[in-house]
């Protein structure tokens, strides 16, 4: 028997998810068979073709009886909209190809993130093979993009630690409140933000009673957080930003930095203005702390401003789930922006707390 999580209205959408076995694809597995409004019918594995979903992932057993199915443009194309929970370059080859047979597409991946491809080239050492495709791409912060983002074809997903980062600087840029050239995002991710290939750096010996920085001479993070950070102060900002890795499995912390250009006493009006229609980030009282547990299987961002004293800089601190507002929350929530659905359908997630 396959139990259905919610009711699924008359005018179903399918859905089609390229890259089912990692970890951002079974978080869209588990959030779109709640959601009313879609029907997950493609779930691709190049390695597991054939082999039942519920049967790989312990919790949707009862939930589903798709199999996994190799990728396929022909298949996915019957489908009105596709997510790619793939690594960097596999959207861009099969993106074109789906655009061109009338179906939608938000890409988890990097793909199509940054505007210049050159820029683009530089970080990810791949040559960008779809121009058309990124011409037409939008960036999907809802926060920041919603108008756009609605008539897109193709959706460009932020990176974990650039959702937490943008939220954060977005109030005070837009405002033009700090000195744009000294920013600072200081940041740390669980283990499940490098997703669920074995690799050798991220098994429990290696990153367990342990914490480190990596990326600090470049992640390829920062060009994406400056596009987004200078549209929003309309001109070029300067930030460094290092990510850490922390030893635990969902959530991101980013602590971050800017100085005042003069003092202001109504940032945290400002942020509360900014963010009041916002169903995902939560502006918490002035001084609180936010946790990356209060967010964990969440779409919600959690957002606290800190001053210290005889200092003009403010602090502010911005927690998500990498997993949900980082990845699989934030796709569904462009999916919705992008059918007309409401946008928190299938996203009204508490988190589960210990
Ligand atoms: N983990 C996170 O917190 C976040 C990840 N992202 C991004 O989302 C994407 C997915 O990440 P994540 O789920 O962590 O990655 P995983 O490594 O956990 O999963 C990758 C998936 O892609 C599939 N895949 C790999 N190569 C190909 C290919 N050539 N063609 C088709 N499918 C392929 C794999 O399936 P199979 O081998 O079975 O075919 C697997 O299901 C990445 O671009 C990542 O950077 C974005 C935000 C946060
Ligand atoms: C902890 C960890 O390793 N995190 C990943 C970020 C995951 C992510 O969001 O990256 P994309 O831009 O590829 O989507 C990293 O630093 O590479």
């Amino acid at each position: 028997m396959v139990r259905h999580l919610a009711e699924v209205s008359k005018l179903v959408v399918k859905i089609g998810i390229v890259g089912g076995t990692g970890y951002t694809g079974v978080e869209l597995i588990r959030l779109l068979l709640a959601h009313p409004e879609v029907e997950v019918a493609v779930v691709t594995s190049r390695g597991d073709a054939g082999v039942p979903v519920a049967e790989m992932f312990p919790n949707l057993r009862g939930f589903t009886d798709l199999c996994f199915s190799a990728p396929d443009v022909e298949a996915l194309s019957k489908c009105d909209l596709v997510f790619f929970a793939t690594p960097h370059g596999v959207a861009l080859e099969m993106v074109p190809q789906l655009l061109a047979k009338g179906t939608r597409v938000v890409d988890l991946g990097a793909d199509f993130r940054i505007r210049d491809a050159e820029l683009w080239s530089r970080w990810y050492g791949l040559p960008h093979t779809a121009p058309e495709a990124l011409a037409e791409a939008v960036y999907g912060l809802p926060e920041m993009n919603r108008t756009a983002i609605k008539s897109a074809r193709l959706v460009a997903n932020p990176g974990c630690y650039p959702t937490a980062v943008q939220l954060g600087f977005l109030p005070l840029l837009s405002k033009g409140l700090v000195d744009t050239q000294r920013l600072i995002a200081d940041a740390k991710s669980g283990v499940s933000g490098a997703g669920r290939q074995g690799k050798v750096a991220n098994l429990l010996c290696e990153v367990s009673e342990s914490f480190k920085a990596y990326g600090a001479s470049g992640h390829r993070h920062l060009p994406e957080i400056k596009q987004g950070l200078s549209l929003a102060a309309g001109a070029p900002v300067g930030l460094t930003f290092v990510p850490h890795l922390v030893p635990m499995i969902r959530g991101i912390e980013a602590t971050l930095y800017a100085e005042l250009k003069q003092d202001s006493d109504d940032l945290q009006a400002l942020f509360e203005s900014f963010y009041e229609n916002e169903p995902f980030v939560d502006v918490m009282p002035f001084g609180s702390l936010p946790e990356t547990r209060s967010v964990r299987g969440s779409n919600l961002c959690r957002i606290s401003l800190h001053r210290q004293p005889e200092s003009n800089v403010v602090i502010v601190l911005s927690v998500i789930d990498n997993l949900v507002k980082g990845a699989a929350g934030q796709a569904v929530q462009n999916m919705n922006i992008m059918l007309g659905l409401p946008e928190t359908a299938g996203l009204n997630l508490i988190a589960a707390l210990p």
